[in-house]
């Protein structure tokens, strides 16, 4: 494969923090331990340790993590040797406070994330990152929903703020290849920082959609052992390794050991194999957040409909991250109608 750009690949990590969602944030301190020991015994780059929905996010809106992610960044900063903990932080769900404290616990490096048109309030925390010493990347969530010159004005403003890489992020898994392809290379001829990308398999392009974006200059790079992340998952990270040393791109990651850290360690934790359901297959196809998946089915129960339903609606609605209160106002009003019968 050609790629665009010749600086080595970064991975990130991403299951003990995308992957919170699926175990509705009940990690304990033994698994992030656990998990975060085998990752860094792989050679994995970046390990990112939060509440699924970033610094702050245990709350009932989100729901509440069983223990604090402060306990869970240190246990991790603890376990790794040579693996750097990352920290995910949604400008007003996360504060400067929480940042501040996670990077006193050893977490070096932040993510500000963003709805794809809101680069903006990501301004403060990238500042705020780089005075204390920490890498900074700006991540543009739903990065699909909007067109790409729009995303290069984001990513500029990111980059402006000192930003030292800006995500491509397929929220919804909605992208496709073609998509991809287009933004990263837009972004890859317009900015001077690297270029990340973080996918989701609802559509079971994660690992595709992965190698496009690194064929046009990608160079960080986001999975998640045993594809445990919202949704589907994202991009499964020892498939990847796998993949992209047939294609003689070596990262540095052990695939023996990544193997058996998914098989004997994260497999069994799972409450239920990540595949792709008809919910997370929903979720690709209506361009709907990953992270409203377990939402919309709790809603569904609570109101004898299908959370197909619900997502559809969700997905026409437009909705953005932080907007998990919708799900039940669109589900009360569903239910209402199927009851009237209209
Ligand atoms: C709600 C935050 C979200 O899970 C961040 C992320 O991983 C994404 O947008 O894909
Ligand atoms: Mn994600």
């Amino acid at each position: 494969m050609e790629r665009r750009s010749d600086k080595p690949i970064k991975v990130t990590e991403v299951c003990l923090r995308d992957g919170s969602h699926v175990v509705a944030h009940q990690f304990t301190v033994e698994q992030v331990q656990k998990i975060a020991q085998g990752l860094d015994e792989a050679g994995v780059h970046y390990i990112e340790v939060s509440h699924g929905d970033g610094l702050g996010g245990s709350t009932i809106q989100y729901g509440r993590s069983l223990v604090n992610e402060m306990a869970l960044i240190e246990a991790a900063v603890a376990a790794c040797k040579q693996a750097k903990v990352a920290v995910l932080l949604i400008p007003g769900v996360g504060t400067v406070h929480e940042l501040k404290q996670a990077n006193k616990l050893g977490a070096s490096l932040v993510r500000v994330a963003t709805h794809v048109t809101e680069a903006d309030v990501s301004a403060q925390h990238i500042h705020l990152a780089r005075e204390l010493g920490m890498e900074a990347c700006g991540f543009l969530m739903m990065a699909h929903s909007a067109p790409v010159d729009k995303l290069v004005e984001q990513a500029k403003r990111m980059e402006s703020y000192g930003a030292q890489a800006v995500y491509v992020t397929d929220s919804a898994g909605a992208l496709l290849p073609e998509g991809v392809r287009e933004r990263i290379r837009a972004l890859r001829d317009s900015l001077d920082i690297e270029i990340g990308f973080h996918a989701h398999n609802n559509l079971s392009l994660a690992i595709a959609n992965t190698l496009v974006a690194i064929e046009e200059g990608a160079t960080r790079i986001d999975g998640s052992v045993r594809c445990l992340g919202a949704g589907a998952g994202n991009a499964q990270t020892e498939v990847l390794i796998a993949v992209l040393q047939r294609l003689g791109i070596e990262v540095g990651i052990d695939l023996y050991k990544m193997m058996d850290l998914a098989e004997d360690i994260v497999g069994p934790i799972l409450p239920h194999a990540q595949e792709i359901n008809k919910g997370s297959l929903v979720l690709g196809y209506a361009g709907v957040y990953s992270s409203f998946l377990l939402h919309a089915e709790r809603a569904g129960k609570r109101f004898g409909i299908d959370p197909r339903d619900i997502l559809l609606e969700v997905g026409r609605r437009k909705a953005v991250g932080g907007q998990e209160d919708l799900i039940i106002d669109v589900a009360q009003e569903w239910a209402q109608i199927q009851r009237a019968g209209v």
